[in-house]
C-alpha cells in the first residue's frame, strides 16, 4: 500500500524533503517533480562529487517506526564505510501534525560499493525505502532514483524524479510530530505505548503494575503543592531538603523512587517510549502527592514541567528560534495531570553550573552530558521550561548562597500559596 502510494508522485508531490546538513542553519528543503524547475540547485554549496542516498522508515506501527529508526543509526555508523556522513533527514507535509517520516540522508566520499552493499541488504530485510541522487546533464540538475529489490535479488530503479527546491515552512518538521510521540497529553495515551511494548520490552509489563495501583489524586489538594525544576547542578536537591525541613513539608520526586529499577533500562529506549515512562512517572507521583498533600505541604523535585521541556527540546532539531512558539500547544498541561499550586525553576549561568557539576563530579545522564557539550540544547530545555503553561514556572536565581536561595523562595512561597 504504502510502496503505491510513493510510486504516484500526485500523492508524493504534496511532501517535502528536509536535509539537515548544517545543524546551526535551517535544513535544506527539496521536492521531487517531472520536470526540472528554473529556480537554482538545490545542493549548491553542500554536495561535490559525493555519491548521496537516503533512506526512510516505513511502517504503519509507531512502536516498531521508532525502534527501527533508533537502530538504524548505530547499524549504518558500524556498517558504512567511514567517508560516509549521516544526516537526518525527515519527509513531511508543509505544516501538517503527524506527517513526519523519518530517515537519513547519505552523503557518500568513499567511492567503494560497500555503501550500495549494505543499503542493497538493508532493502532486502527492513522496513525502509532507499533512494540514491546523481547530478547529471549540461545544467548539473540532481534527480532522485527509488530503489526496488528484484526477484532474483538485484536492485533497479523503481522510478525517477527530478529534485526541485521547496520553500521553508512555517513550522520547523521537526515540531509537527511532538504530540504523541515525544510529550503526551494524557494517562491513557502514555499508557497504551508501554502496552504496546510488552512484547519487546517485557520490564513494561511491571511498569504497567505499579502504575495499575497508583493513588487517584484529586484536582484540589488541601495543603499547597510546590515543585522545583531546574536544570542538572542547579540546587533542586539542596533546595527541596531545606524547604522540606523549613516549611514541615513532605518530599517527593517524579519518577518516583518505585520507578528507579526501570530507570536505566527505558533511557536506552527510543524518545516514544522513554517519553511514555517518565509521563507515567508523573500520574504515580501526583497519586502520592494527592495523598501526602491531606497532611502538609508537598515539595516535588521535578515534574510535568521537567517530562516536556526535556522532551521538546531534544526533539526540535537546530536553531532556538525552532521550537514551537509560545502559546502552542505543545506547551499546555495535560488535563488529567494533578497541577501544583507553585512551579518554580532555578536559572544559574552557564559557568556557575558547570562549576557545580565538577564540584560534585558525578556520573551524569546521557542527555546531561549533551547538555554541557552543547550550549543550545541547554538554551531550549530553559526556554521551553519557561514556555509550559498551567501553571507557568517562576524563574529563581540560584546563584546566591544556599541559604539566601532558600529565604528568597519561602517568600516566594508565602506571597503566592500564602503559607
Ligand atoms: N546555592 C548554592 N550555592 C553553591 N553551591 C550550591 C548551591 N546549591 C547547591 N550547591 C551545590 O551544587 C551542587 C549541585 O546541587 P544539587 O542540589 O545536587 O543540584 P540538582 O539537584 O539540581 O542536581 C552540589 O554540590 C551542591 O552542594
Ligand atoms: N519528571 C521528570 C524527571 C526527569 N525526566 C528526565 O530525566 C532527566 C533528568 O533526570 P536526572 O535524574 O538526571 O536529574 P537530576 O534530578 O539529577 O537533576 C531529564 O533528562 C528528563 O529527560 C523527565 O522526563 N521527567
Amino acid at each position: 500500500m504504502a510502496r503505491r502510494m510513493m510510486s504516484r508522485l500526485g500523492q508524493w508531490s504534496s511532501y517535502v524533503f528536509a536535509v539537515d546538513f548544517d545543524t546551526n542553519s535551517d535544513p535544506i528543503y527539496f521536492a521531487l517533480a517531472s520536470k526540472q524547475s528554473e529556480r537554482p540547485q538545490v545542493f549548491r554549496n553542500v554536495l561535490a562529487d559525493e555519491m548521496c542516498y537516503s533512506l526512510h522508515v516505513q511502517s504503519d506501527d509507531k512502536i516498531e517506526r521508532a525502534k527501527f529508526y533508533g537502530g538504524l543509526k548505530k547499524k549504518l555508523s558500524k556498517e558504512l564505510p567511514p567517508e560516509c556522513t549521516i544526516l537526518e533527514m525527515s519527509i513531511f507535509q508543509p505544516n501538517v501534525k503527524d506527517s513526519v517520516i523519518k530517515g537519513y540522508f547519505l552523503k557518500d566520499a568513499s567511492k567503494s560499493s560497500a555503501t550500495e552493499r549494505v543499503l542493497g541488504e538493508l532493502l532486502r530485510n527492513d522496513p525502509v525505502y532507499v533512494c540514491s541522487y546523481l547530478c547529471g546533464g549540461e545544467d548539473r540538475q540532481w534527480s532522485q532514483h527509488l530503489w526496488s529489490n528484484t526477484e532474483d535479488g538485484w536492485v533497479e530503479v523503481l522510478e525517477k524524479y527530478c529534485v526541485v527546491p521547496a520553500e521553508k515552512p512555517v513550522h520547523h518538521p521537526s515540531t509537527l510530530n511532538i504530540i504523541n510521540y515525544d510529550v503526551f497529553y494524557s494517562f491513557e495515551d502514555a499508557y497504551k505505548v508501554l502496552q504496546q511494548c510488552v512484547d519487546i520490552i517485557p520490564e513494561s509489563k511491571a511498569v504497567l503494575e505499579l502504575v495499575d495501583q497508583r493513588l487517584e489524586s484529586k484536582e484540589k489538594t488541601d495543603f499547597p503543592v510546590i515543585v522545583i525544576e531546574g536544570l542538572d547542578a542547579t540546587g533542586k536537591t539542596t533546595l527541596t531538603e531545606s524547604l522540606t525541613e523549613a516549611l514541615g513539608a513532605t518530599l517527593l520526586k517524579s519518577p518516583p523512587q518505585c520507578l528507579s529499577p526501570w530507570r536505566a533500562r527505558f533511557d536506552t529506549e527510543p524518545p516514544l517510549i522513554r517519553r511514555a515512562f517518565y509521563a507515567l512517572g508523573n500520574y504515580l507521583t501526583a497519586g502520592q502527592i494527592g495523598q501526602e498533600a491531606r497532611q502538609a505541604p508537598v515539595i516535588v523535585d521535578r515534574y510535568w514541567h521537567s517530562t516536556a521541556a526535556y522532551a521538546i527540546a531534544t526533539a526540535v532539531g537546530g536553531k532556538l528560534g525552532n521550537l514551537p512558539q509560545a502559546g502552542s500547544e505543545v506547551y499546555g498541561w495535560p488535563g488529567d495531570l494533578l497541577r501544583p499550586s507553585l512551579v518554580l525553576m532555578l536559572s544559574l549561568s552557564s559557568q556557575e553550573r558547570m562549576r557545580r557539576l565538577q564540584v560534585r563530579g558525578q556520573d551524569k545522564t546521557m542527555e546531561e552530558e549533551e547538555l554541557e557539550a552543547n550550549h543550545l540544547f541547554r538554551q531550549k530545555v530553559e526556554e521551553a521550561y519557561q514556555r509550559i503553561e498551567g501553571p507557568a514556572c517562576v524563574t529563581v536565581d540560584a546563584s546566591p548562597s544556599p541559604d539566601q536561595v532558600l529565604q528568597q523562595v519561602l517568600l516566594l512561597i508565602r506571597e503566592k500559596c500564602h503559607l
